[in-house]
């Protein structure tokens, strides 16, 4: 199937979309796949391909929700290294037509206290400087943390409140800091509330000395107190979407999606989400286990060849109905043809690999040795098979000890 034959296409040609743009590269097609109800995490060789993941996926978002000022879209948005190849690509995107911000509302993620709005390593001037001055965006929709209100606590509440006014989050882009790797999420530095919301927070000593290096190591100039949005601020949001690149994070992501959920790791909240997508890098999956890696892996090759994207970027919006309504790609290939490899579809993200081999290991007593010493066709050689006494229950075990 061609993509101009994409029900996407279509959805463009009748007027659903917003027909002046052309399609994202990775817009989907609409079917009736299942339900999401759990974490996606998607692999991509590396930083920039996992940002353009991203990109196109928000910018896929955005044009199947056809926001309008009525039904604006609200992105959370965060600043840091690692979106910025995001933001790149978004702004080249819009630059060609793909996608306009004139209906989008952003909220961002946190500002220090305390710095001139104007400074340079203000998030104000981050959110500019990459993003807002080069996108339509109206700057009545945007939304920043003002770090030099005169009631700070008073500032907190009233972002939530206009979050809450402007219908909730509905996709929040996030990244985990870099320092200490501890997988915090906006300022939630470790032991934050998992209900935390919108506040002032004190930033720990090790943060203050990571963010010296952009205050002329000088620890004087470094802000000590920054607001944040809270973690239960982020898991409020309809959908969260996370950038994780670089080994330095894979410790803190392996406590985030392998482990239990935790306030030292505060990411890790998002395992309680319903619609959380995490997209990484090669190098950030290096502490994860082989089998966490090829089981994401292999539902992402399986959705792609069943023609089944795995997100929330195409489906019925209005009236919230998307649960039922995921995306059909133009899938080029279908398990039947793929021969050993199914190919991502054109225009999607991704790379040929070979189909993961099965991932659910024997069961525990087929592996166990048979009677006779063989384990499956293995002879296990010199090993010599020994009589093992009935376990005793505690009361037997008395009163044979006692005879
Ligand atoms: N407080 C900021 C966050 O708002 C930001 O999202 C993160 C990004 O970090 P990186 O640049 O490593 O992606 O850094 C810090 O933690």
């Amino acid at each position: 199937m061609s993509r101009d034959n994409s029900v996407a296409s279509q959805v463009m040609k009748e007027g659903r979309g917003p027909g002046s743009f052309t399609a994202a590269p990775c817009s989907a097609t609409l079917t009736n796949p299942p339900a999401q109800g759990r974490m996606r995490l998607i692999i991509r060789d590396d930083k920039a391909t996992a940002a353009k993941y991203i990109s196109d996926y928000i910018i896929s978002r955005i044009n199947s929700f056809a926001p309008t000022p009525e039904k604006p879209f609200v992105l959370g948005l965060p600043t840091g290294s690692s979106p910025e190849g995001v933001y790149k690509n978004l702004v080249a995107a819009h630059k060609n037509g793909e996608i306009s911000f004139r209906n989008v509302v952003t909220f961002n993620m946190d500002e220090y206290v305390g710095i001139p709005r104007e400074h340079p390593e203000s998030y104000h001037s981050f959110m500019y400087h990459h993003f807002f001055s080069h996108v339509d965006v109206d700057p009545a929709n945007i939304n920043i943390l003002n770090g030099n209100a005169e009631d700070l606590e008073e500032e907190c509440i009233a972002y939530e409140e206009k979050i809450k006014r402007a219908g909730g989050i509905e996709l929040f882009l996030g990244g985990i800091g870099p320092d200490r790797c501890d997988g915090h999420i906006a300022f939630n530095e470790p032991g934050s509330s998992l209900r935390s919301r919108t506040r002032v927070k004190t930033l720990a000593y090790d943060t203050i000395l990571a963010n010296s290096r952009f205050f002329g190591n000088d620890l004087s100039k470094v802000p000590k107190m920054a607001l944040t949005v809270g973690v239960q601020t982020v898991m409020d949001a309809r959908e969260v979407v996370i950038i994780i690149t670089g080994p330095h994070k894979s410790l803190a992501l392996q406590r985030c999606l392998e482990g239990g959920v935790n306030h030292m790791w505060t990411l890790s909240a998002l395992q309680l989400h319903p619609y959380a997508l995490i997209v990484v890098d090669e190098d950030a999956t290096l502490e994860l286990q082989v089998k966490t890696v090829k089981y994401f892996r292999s539902i992402e090759l399986v959705a792609s060849s069943q023609g089944f994207g795995q997100g929330l970027e195409s489906g019925e919006v209005v009236g919230r109905k998307r649960d039922s309504v995921l995306e059909r790609l133009d899938s080029p290939t279908s398990p039947k043809t793929g021969e050993g490899y199914l190919a991502a579809p054109e225009g999607r993200p991704g790379v040929r690999r070979a189909v993961t081999p099965e991932l659910v290991p024997d069961p525990m007593h087929e592996r166990l040795p048979e009677e006779g010493g063989a384990a499956r066709g293995l002879e296990l050689e010199g090993l010599e098979t020994k009589e093992v006494p009935p376990l005793l229950a505690m009361h037997e075990r008395v009163d044979s000890a006692q005879a």
